[in-house]
């Protein structure tokens, strides 16, 4: 018996370690093929004339393998490719790591009427979004407990056709309750949302600095950001705006003066504070603060570069929507365009493009915030009762291209804003970028590619007719998005399941 053993070790041995290959590697694909994907293989190669990597934009071939990339290699991949292996081959079609939305508005549970986890994620699949994150307020009720994210989970579950994550709110309410935002944390949220003015939403209070400094105490523990809408309302002002002879509710000039650059100067003076306040011990960059859709490019963004000079940990973003457009442009009445902050002039813009090409302004988001049509008052054309809040998920990637092409925008840049600091903003180690053992994410793009945004365009947000972008002729179309993977969309046809993941932050 003793002889037999010794003998047949080695095999059982080999039979073992075969069996346990077999079941460690993720069947993910392998079980649900033609269902997660457009494709019928979990191992194929992506080739084609421009991969975007770190290190620049190189003819390339990408080698997927279970979800995750397996090898990049750069030059004339033709000659390095195997026979009989799946070759997908773009040509001359861009292959850049899949957009990171970090700022989106689902609206699910509570509030599926505005939007929804299935309508948002196809139009993010459409669009080239390979992740996005969502935020905790419009949807009914607010994610600020562990309770309310649970909710978001269970409402989101076979509806994602992207990976999903989710941003907690720091609200009063749990501001002072170390406890409760530690479930929250360790139940998953990403990092805390807050408001320095009201929301537009009842269950989404506003905080003030006293709750924001406590809620980065408990964000420094886990190293995770606080996200703040900066706009603080100074009274004074808003009722100078308002009583001024200029107060037609359709002119986009009044709504412009009710909430004035000095609102978000205010504010982000206070979160330079509060970060620095938390700069102490061990801790030499603080709490990680992060700007949400930055609109002033003046006195605002002199302060943030004067924090990030000074060594605090804080970050910004803005939107496509303040680089697209100028408020001399916003026809009366126009609703589609309201959004807060608002969008400023033609200076302001031009200089927005100016810091992020300098690196002032750290990442790109949508702030997709949709709602009924109705809520947009068309028939009126208030600006100061419309909601407000752009509808843009599908359209980041060629509006960002569109207008920043007269800049000269790089595909590097534009990997850099969408992808890669949104990954580390998010916590997400394994995404946002082409390398080896990445998550196999993808957006596949032809920049050169010219469509108008008119009826007949395939727009997969639940309202096509709140967008301010509706009637644009822009470039750069998507042609496929892989999602770990999967190819959730190609050529207006998306995956008949939805399978991207809920992602939950790791302890
Ligand atoms: N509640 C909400 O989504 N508000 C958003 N809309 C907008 O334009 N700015 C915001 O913060
Ligand atoms: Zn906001
Ligand atoms: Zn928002």
């Amino acid at each position: 018996m003793d002889i037999l053993k010794s003998r047949f070790l080695p095999l059982i041995a080999l039979v073992a370690s075969v069996l346990f290959l077999y079941f460690r590697t993720p069947t993910f694909n392998k079980s649900i093929d033609g269902e997660c994907s457009l494709l019928t293989h979990d191992h194929y190669w992506i080739v084609s004339k421009r991969v975007v990597t770190p290190r620049g934009v190189s003819p390339g071939a990408v080698e997927v393998k279970s979800g995750h990339i397996n090898t990049v290699k750069e030059g004339e991949y033709h000659k390095l490719l195997l026979q009989n292996e799946h070759v997908l081959d773009y040509g001359g079609a861009v292959v850049m790591p899949g957009l990171i939305d970090v700022h989106a508005h689902l609206d699910e549970p509570g509030r599926e009427e505005w939007e929804g986890f299935s309508t948002g994620t196809k139009a993010a699949a459409a669009g080239g979004i390979t992740t996005l994150i969502d935020m905790p307020l419009n949807s009914f009720p607010s994610t600020v407990s562990e309770e309310t994210l649970k909710l978001k989970l269970e409402a989101a579950k076979k509806k994602l056709y992207v990976d999903v994550g989710f941003w907690g709110g720091l609200v009063p309410e749990n501001a002072f309750d170390p406890s409760a935002l530690d479930k929250l944390l360790k139940a998953g949220a990403l990092g805390l949302k807050s408001f320095m003015c009201p929301s537009g939403i009842n269950d989404f209070p506003m905080t003030n600095s006293t709750h924001i400094k406590e809620g980065l105490k408990v964000l420094a523990k886990y190293k995770r950001p606080l996200l703040v809408h900066a706009e603080v309302v100074l009274e004074s002002e808003s009722h100078i705006a308002l009583d001024s002879d200029e107060s037609d509710p359709r002119s986009y000039a009044t709504y412009l003066k009710t909430r004035p650059p000095s609102w978000e100067e205010a504010a982000i003076r206070e979160l330079k504070d509060a970060s620095e306040e938390t700069r102490v011990g061990g801790n030499a960059e603080g709490a990680h603060v992060h700007i949400v859709h930055l609109a002033d490019s003046r006195t605002s963004l002199d302060l943030i570069k004067e924090a990030k000079h000074g060594g605090s940990s804080l970050t910004v973003e803005t939107c496509p929507h303040y680089l697209a457009f100028s408020a001399e442009e916003i026809p009366d009445g126009d609703t589609r365009f309201k959004c807060a902050p608002p969008i400023r002039d033609e200076a302001n813009r031009q200089r927005l493009w100016e810091a992020l090409l300098e690196g002032h302004i750290d990442m790109l988001s949508s702030d997709h915030s949709p709602c009924t049509p109705d809520l947009k008052l068309f028939d009126e054309g208030d600006f100061l009762r419309a909601w407000g809040g752009i509808s843009s998920l599908q359209f980041v990637l060629p509006i960002t291209w569109s207008y920043g092409k007269a800049y000269g925008i790089t595909f590097n840049q534009l990997a850099s804003w969408w992808s890669e600091r949104p990954a580390k903003l998010a916590g997400q180690t394994n995404k946002g970028a082409i390398k080896r053992e990445m998550d196999a994410d993808f957006v596949v793009w032809m920049p050169e590619v010219e469509f108008e945004l008119d009826e007949n365009y395939d727009i997969y947000h639940k309202h096509r007719n709140i967008s301010a972008y509706l009637g644009q002729r822009i470039s750069g179309k998507v042609l496929a998005t892989f999602v770990r993977g999967n190819l959730v969309y190609s050529e207006g046809k998306h995956a008949s399941a939805a399978c991207g993941a809920p992602i939950l932050a790791k302890q």
